[in-house]
């Protein structure tokens, strides 16, 4: 490979100039991740929402590289529950990754599967490293700014999304209804 220069937009997250592609996750295609079912369906009774993209630079995902890209995920709540990322182990579950926020509020949701779960609050400036063994998922807390990061983790590590599209997580971020959030127990968490 030859070095690589990308501009990502610091508003928008955006990579204009490059041939590298970003992947749109509607909510048709994630509806199952988001706690009231009914919600889901009655929005996209009416109409398909973008909720996140996020880009994937092609680097090859071979042991030695880095994978990086922004990650874009638009505000909005299906129910009292805030948009956010499907969520993954990596299939090398042992690896770290790390998030820079470029803008907006959010969340990063982790937990790993000894149960142990953290979170953290970042806005504009925070990096949050992501330990090895955590699941992590990103969630925009703002009811009108986009939510963007940057990230970085090995290009080998692989995404494991099946144990948390069967399971969920633990905890989920719901609007406290005066313009914040909470963090409650998710009721439909799955510990079969
Ligand atoms: O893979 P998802 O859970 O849908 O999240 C989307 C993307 O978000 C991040 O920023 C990750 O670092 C990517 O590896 C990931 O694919
Ligand atoms: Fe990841």
């Amino acid at each position: 490979m030859t070095p690589k220069t990308t501009f990502f937009d610091l508003q928008t997250g955006f990579a204009p100039e490059t041939e590298s592609v970003s992947l749109k996750r509607s909510l048709s295609t994630i509806k199952s991740i988001f706690s009231n079912q009914e919600k889901a369906e009655e929005i996209l009774s009416s109409e398909d929402r973008l909720v996140y993209e996020f880009y994937d630079l092609g680097i090859p995902e071979k042991e030695g590289n880095i994978a990086y890209g922004t990650s874009i995920l638009y505000p909005g709540k299906v129910g009292d529950e805030f948009h956010m990322t499907k969520g993954h182990f990596h299939t090398i579950l042992d690896t770290g990754e790390v998030y820079y926020c470029l803008k907006g509020h959010g969340m990063m949701m982790m937990e790993n599967p000894e149960g142990d779960v953290e979170y953290r609050e970042m806005r504009a400036g925070h990096s949050v490293f992501v330990p090895g063994r955590y699941a992590h998922r990103t969630i925009n807390v703002s009811d009108t700014e986009v939510f963007v990061t940057f990230f970085a983790f090995r290009a080998d590590a692989g995404h494991d999304y099946g144990t948390v599209e069967s399971k969920g997580f633990r905890k989920l971020v719901v609007s406290d209804g005066q313009g914040g959030y909470k963090i409650i127990d998710n009721p439909k968490w799955n510990s079969i």
